[in-house]
């Protein structure tokens, strides 16, 4: 990526030009256990078309919670207590989330707002290839696509996400981990969503790992222009790769700004303690993964197939 795309990319992302995708009023989600926990608190956020919004904060402090309900995945004993989430779709509709049931529920998930989640690639079925699993993502939502598209379009995905589409009759098992992940994000790619939600995606794998896969998905977002909400307790790489940060605190957002604001005048108390955390913390953001500039070791995993 050369540096006339990074600004490119930072003015698209600008949230003062781009439209809102994906607005939250006053969520609160609850377990109802006993006694009952206040895992989000009030959020209220906007996300931008084609921006990567950053959701920082300690183990428990409600991120994976409020992606959950983001994207209508709670599950009992969590229930979204108050609040309205809108999806303001390209085509100029705004879909109330929270309302959504059956057939409607279904076809807005994966299509509108797809996710990735920590451990995602443990989630591949191990008896059917990767073949057939993206095949039935695409007979479930578009039933009209003729089975030479479907292959056609499931090997584009992987091509995508820096995979052989060679691969695509390879079982799960017969894949590295990171691999793996990449068939996650190709299948939530799938689709053509506006949003992606990515809750730790790449933890469980090796930092060289991790940074191709990031990389990747900061390339899809460029090629794509989907937005996206990235989880992590990891500040530095929020830093290197958002265009805005959350700081999350026992379930309320204390502080959201520019991923340079956050860095360079944190404003709360928690974030500057979070930013203090990180002792590795040094230099212009951004070298790495958006001006491309690597270092030895991550060259590595892209001179050769993604592992
Ligand atoms: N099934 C559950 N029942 C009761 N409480 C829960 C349940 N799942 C999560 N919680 C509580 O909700 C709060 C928020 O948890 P959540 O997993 O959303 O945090 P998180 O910031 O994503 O943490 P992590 O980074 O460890 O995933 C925590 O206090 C957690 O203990």
């Amino acid at each position: 990526m050369s540096a006339a795309d990074v600004i490119t990319s930072r003015v698209a992302a600008d949230p003062t030009r781009a439209d809102a995708v994906l607005t939250a009023t006053n969520v609160s989600i609850e377990y109802l256990v006993d006694p009952p926990v206040e895992a989000v608190k009030n959020v209220s956020l906007t996300l931008h078309r084609g921006e990567i919004l950053g959701l920082a904060g300690e183990s428990g402090c409600g991120k994976s919670t409020l992606a959950y309900g983001l994207n209508r995945l709670l599950k009992p004993p969590a229930m979204m207590s108050s609040g309205e989430v809108t999806f303001h779709d390209r085509d100029g509709r705004d879909i109330d989330v929270v309302s959504l049931n059956g057939e409607g529920l279904r076809a807005f998930r994966w299509d509108k707002v797809s996710m990735v989640f920590q451990g995602a690639m443990n989630s591949l079925n191990p008896v059917l290839s990767i073949k057939a699993q993206l095949d039935d993502v695409f007979r479930t939502h578009r039933p009209k696509m003729r089975k030479a598209e479907r292959v056609a379009r499931s090997r584009e995905l992987l091509d995508l996400v820096g995979v052989d589409p060679d691969r695509l009759t390879s079982f799960p098992h017969e894949l590295s981990g990171g691999m793996r992940q990449r068939m996650m994000i190709a299948m939530a790619l799938a689709l053509d969503p506006q949003v992606m939600i990515m809750d730790e995606p790449t933890t469980a794998l090796d930092v060289v790992v991790q940074r191709g896969i990031i990389r990747e998905i900061m390339r899809l977002r460029e090629r794509l222009g989907f937005a996206v909400i990235f989880i992590t307790h990891d500040l530095p790489l929020l830093i290197e790769i958002s265009d805005r940060i959350a700081v999350m605190l026992r379930g309320e957002i204390v502080e959201l700004g520019t991923a340079d604001e956050i860095y360079r005048d944190a404003q709360h108390d928690y974030t500057k303690r979070l930013l203090e955390s990180f002792p590795s913390l040094r230099g212009d953001r951004g070298d790495f993964i958006r001006t491309g500039a690597m270092p030895v070791a991550s060259a590595l995993t892209t001179s050769t197939e993604a592992v």
